[in-house]
């Protein structure tokens, strides 16, 4: 529930009577930057004049309002009731120490079966795989708390801390199934051989392949598909780009299976940012996409690079990625704003350089940033309005692909748009490797990337979570959310 609530919220503010403790009022920002008054309203007719919820409640139902509270008690005297308290959550040494060990404990009664470079590759038309990335150093100084386990098959559960209305602590622990789930001590090395690796066959057998990374900012998208930064050094021969550009391909060239294709190799390169296109290996030129007579998209212009040797494809990697659209969020200081999009295209040295397979590698823009951008800007909206946007045409596109449907909506974004190709035919592939931050305060953002990864993230399904109070005033509010959205 929280998921969805902030998804709509960009800032909340709440006034708190220092008599009883109780929320007075509260101002909710929409994400296209309008003060909702209807909220207010919302919040002054069902709080203050409409009665029993209090404090505590609120905050059992949406913790971000809990650190609002407590933003609003830090320059007001302490009320008589004091709000939930949340260095009462912990002993000094780590804040949220009982939380901490209720996640040992559980930990200790799990089975462990850890994914292993010898474990054999399912080749599979969709493939969707989970990978969580250690704490971080930042993480590591501030004691947060690991909520993510790895059990391994497949598997990966979530210890979402609760805490009841009463105040009593409790873990919400949920578990996702996914085809492959990695741990933190997987390296890209293991997670390529489960996930590109296979399409990259796929390709040389003339099919159209796509694997995509998903997942919040700071989550490990880039580091998993470009290489791990070192400072500003991006280490680009060590990311799923690299593996599958390089590596592969060129040994698969030369096998005696597909030597006899005379076939050559093309890279290209582009970011997709706020609905535009941009030539990542020429001067970030801005490209148009069109649609010829026969319904084939073109990304008009495209710089399309002829490579030899895997020296070429890595340089080729490092050119793009130093000038990909970045920005800072307050989960990395070096987050990517758009989209990044590798292809790597088999063409047959006939005349016409005819296509025979093409495998797109696609880093996206990390998803839900609404309230990570330190700024709230109309820009910083309409980007992550325009991310959110692309990452829904995404859903669909592969949700309709699962269900081998007729109709496949890929006209619903300009990234769903350039990877028709990719989504049509029988020999298309794709392959989704979410990525989940393991810290506590990223839970609710893990919670949206696994429900994206796995099923409906959408508004109505997390209603169906939540508890009779929960639901009575969650579905309340989404009423108002709904209207607000609609004027
Ligand atoms: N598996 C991992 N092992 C070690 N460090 C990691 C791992 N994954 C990510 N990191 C580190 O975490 C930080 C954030 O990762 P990264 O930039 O890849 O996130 P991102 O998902 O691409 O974020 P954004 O959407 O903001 O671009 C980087 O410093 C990266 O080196």
């Amino acid at each position: 529930m929280e998921s969805a609530l902030s998804r709509f919220l960009v800032g909340l503010s709440v006034k708190i009577s220092r008599s009883d403790g109780r929320v007075h009022s509260a101002t909710v920002t929409s994400a296209n930057g309008d003060k909702c008054t209807a909220m207010v309203e919302w919040y002054e007719r069902k709080i203050c004049r409409g009665k029993e919820i209090q404090v505590t409640e609120l905050c059992a139902l949406n913790p971000e309002l809990l650190d609002h509270i407590n933003n609003v008690l830090g320059n007001a005297a302490p009320p008589a009731r004091p709000a939930p308290d949340k260095v009462n959550f912990g002993e000094a040494s780590r804040p949220n120490q009982k939380f901490y060990e209720m996640i040992q404990d559980f930990r200790e009664t799990l089975e462990v079966i850890p994914l292993s470079s010898n474990s054999s590759v399912e080749p599979r038309r969709i493939c969707v795989c989970v990978r969580k990335r250690p704490l971080n150093k930042q993480e590591m100084n501030k004691k947060e708390i690991d909520v993510v386990s790895v059990p391994g098959q497949g598997a990966l559960l979530v210890h979402e801390p609760r805490q009841k209305v009463d105040l009593t602590k409790y873990l919400d622990n949920q578990a996702f199934q996914f085809d492959y789930s990695f741990d933190e001590s997987a390296t890209n090395d293991l997670v390529y051989k489960f996930t590109a690796k296979p399409l990259v066959q796929s390709m040389f057998e003339g099919g159209m392949a796509t694997c995509f990374a998903y997942g919040q900012t700071g989550s490990g998208k880039t580091h998993t598909m470009g290489g791990d930064f070192t400072g500003k050094q991006q280490n680009s021969s060590k990311g799923i780009y690299a593996f599958a550009g390089s590596k592969t391909v060129f040994a698969l060239l030369n096998h005696r299976r597909f030597s006899n294709l005379d076939l050559s190799v093309y890279v290209s390169f582009f970011e997709i940012y706020n609905g535009k296109v941009y030539d990542l290996l020429n001067k970030k030129a801005k490209l148009r996409v069109l649609e010829d007579e026969r319904q084939q998209v073109q990304v008009v212009g495209l710089e399309e690079v002829c490579v030899s040797t895997a020296e070429d494809v890595v340089k080729l990697i490092q050119l793009g990625s130093a000038c990909r659209t970045s920005g800072q969020t307050s989960a990395n200081a070096n987050s990517s704003r758009s989209h990044a999009v590798l292809q790597v295209v088999l063409r047959r040295n006939d005349r016409a350089t005819t296509l025979h397979g093409k495998f797109s590698l696609v880093d996206l823009a990390g998803n839900e940033r609404g309230t990570d951008v330190s700024s709230n800007d109309r820009n910083t909206l309409v980007e992550t309005a325009e991310i959110n946007r692309s990452l829904l045409a995404l859903k669909e596109c592969i949700r309709s692909l699962g269900k081998n449907s007729d109709h496949i909506p890929f006209r619903m974004s300009t990234l769903t748009k350039v990877l028709r190709d990719s989504f049509i035919g029988e020999k298309s592939r794709t392959c989704m490797i979410a990525m989940v931050s393991p810290g506590m305060a990223s839970c609710e953002y893990t919670m949206n990337t696994l429900r994206y990864s796995v099923e409906d993230t959408s508004v109505f399904d997390a209603i169906s979570q939540v508890t009779e109070l929960e639901e009575k005033v969650y579905v309340e509010l989404r009423v108002e959310l709904v209207l607000l959205y609609r004027e």
